[in-house]
């Protein structure tokens, strides 16, 4: 026997892949929390397709997001990426990670409920500074104090966050870590449910 250990548990990822079934699993949260990274290790310890909404919008449209956001603004950004999420979350199970406003849109919002299993990955604000102010992509935080207009989503979005499923606070820990809260999420989750 070898002394390496897994870095996720595979029995975990059975129990949580059998929970889930065929529905989707659903990353929701702030720009910066670990939706995207943590979503591709989920699926991967899962054993399921992994989808990221941002890219596929990206690839469909041949733009990237802040081109497509100078381009046609944000309401349209949203009207698009509702039709993509819809499309995305037909089948099932697969991993989506949604862009960071894509909960907060209406359309959007109940897509993804009739969709999936919600996990919002809930951060502090200076984890989430601490991580988008690495790069200039995020058109929402091209302003005069960008940690500021973060500020001030968080206050208008995570009520709204808060309606997910499951909730995992996601902070500098290494990522399996992460990964791991959210399968014993989806498992417990199950259980509760009584049908385990
Ligand atoms: N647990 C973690 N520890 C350290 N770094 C992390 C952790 N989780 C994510 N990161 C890093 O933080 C950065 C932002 O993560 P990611 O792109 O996954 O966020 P996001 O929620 O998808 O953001 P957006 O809404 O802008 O797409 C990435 O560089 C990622 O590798
Ligand atoms: O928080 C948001 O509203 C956004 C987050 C990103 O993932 C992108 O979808 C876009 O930059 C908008
Ligand atoms: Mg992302």
């Amino acid at each position: 026997m070898n002394d390496v250990t897994e870095p996720v548990s595979a029995t975990l990822a059975e129990r949580a892949k059998l929970a889930l079934g065929k529905r989707n699993l659903v990353f929701i949260g702030l720009m910066g929390a670990g939706k995207s990274a943590i979503g591709r290790l989920t699926a991967q310890a899962l054993g399921v397709p992994f989808i990221d909404s941002d890219h596929e919008i990206e690839r469909v449209s041949r733009m990237t997001i802040s081109e497509l956001f100078a381009a046609y603004g944000e309401e349209e950004f949203r009207a698009l990426e509702a039709r993509v999420l819809k499309r995305l979350l037909r089948s099932g199970p697969r991993v989506v990670s949604t862009g960071g406003g894509a909960y907060i849109n209406e359309r959007s919002r109940r897509q993804i409920k009739k969709g999936g299993v919600t996990v919002w990955l809930n951060a502090e604000l200076d984890v989430l500074w601490e991580r988008v102010s690495k790069r200039d992509t995020r058109p929402l935080l091209k302003t005069e104090n960008p940690k500021q207009t973060l500020e001030n989503l968080m206050r208008a979005r995570y009520p709204i966050y808060a309606e997910a499923d499951l909730t995992v606070l996601s902070r500098d820990v290494k990522k399996e870590m992460i990964v791991e809260e959210v399968l014993t999420a989806i498992a417990d989750r199950q259980k509760a449910q009584g049908h385990d």
